[in-house]
């Protein structure tokens, strides 16, 4: 069978682990880990964010293995602060570099450019992942269950906790659904982009949303362009939103952000 772009991405992501802990032993990154700023709570204000309009987390990516560079100008402090001006509630960095040309030392820069908690965006495989991601400052990481072992996300989800982070659960498909069940975390992020062929539908949320327990928050993550899709989600419960793209080509994200929240569908009135 040929190989996904996930299997891909997988192959180089525990080469560059590996590499990574020649250049800089678990121990040194366990003391930055310990040095880095207090953790802002991310899931709280998500929960928070949801009671009263909408949630978002809003991503900085400059680049996708499926649409290319996505944006010219990319200077991730300014953008912290644009998606903070336009009312997201945290933010998302890639520091992924070989397929989003993302980098660990911009989530360093949005971070310091704001308030908002901020999620690790990358492709976590190892708890020396886990402990990077606290070092660089973040607060929260992400578990991709298709790409990883039951054994495997408990363990990443464990250091997570350990570290004083939330882990954002993703999900594609009712199988990983049901395993993201024996993890303790309460958000659960569906992921309408299929992360092998990166084919992309709202139906995933609009299927899978119903299968999530009461107790945990939905985060409908990929392909969000407008306020239509937003309410479009929220009718199926999902009051959280991960959007990146079609963010991140507008000229003035401030803007662009502020106009997408606004007008939530109200919690209740559905
Ligand atoms: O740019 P979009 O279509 O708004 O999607 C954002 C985010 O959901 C997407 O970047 C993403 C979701 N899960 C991932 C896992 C790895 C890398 C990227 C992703």
């Amino acid at each position: 069978m040929t190989d996904t772009i996930l299997d891909k991405i997988k192959a180089y992501k525990l080469e560059e682990v590996a590499a990574d802990k020649l250049a800089k032993p678990l121990a040194e990154v366990e003391a930055d880990a310990k040095a880095a700023p207090t953790v802002r709570p991310f899931s709280d204000a998500l929960h928070a964010a949801s009671r009263e309009g909408y949630g978002l987390i809003a991503e900085i990516k400059k680049a996708s293995p499926s649409k290319g560079l996505i944006r010219e100008d990319f200077d991730p402090a300014a953008l912290a602060q644009a998606y903070a001006e336009g009312g997201a509630t945290c933010l998302s960095v890639l520091t992924d570099t070989p397929s989003f040309q993302g980098a660990k030392e911009f989530l360093v820069q949005a971070r310091d450019a704001c308030d908002l908690p901020v999620l690790r965006k990358d492709f976590m495989y190892d708890t020396y992942q886990v402990a990077e991601a606290r070092a660089l400052g973040a607060d929260c990481i992400l578990i991709i269950m298709a790409s990883v072992s039951d054994t495997q996300a408990l363990e990443l989800e464990a250091c997570a906790t350990e570290w004083g982070m939330d882990a954002l659960i993703e999900v594609h498909d009712a199988e990983e659904l049901e395993r993201a069940g024996r993890l303790t975390s309460t958000m659960i992020g569906i992921n309408n982009r299929n992360l092998k062929t990166f084919e992309t539908s709202l139906d995933v949320t609009r299927s899978l949303s119903k299968s999530v327990p009461a107790d945990r928050i939905i985060v409908s993550e990929s392909g969000l362009n407008t306020p239509q899709d937003l309410a479009d989600m929220a009718l199926y419960g999902a009051r959280v939103y991960l959007i990146g793209e079609s963010l991140m080509r507008q000229a003035d994200v401030a803007t662009a952000t502020r106009d997408l929240l606004a007008n939530p569908l109200t919690a209740g009135g559905m």
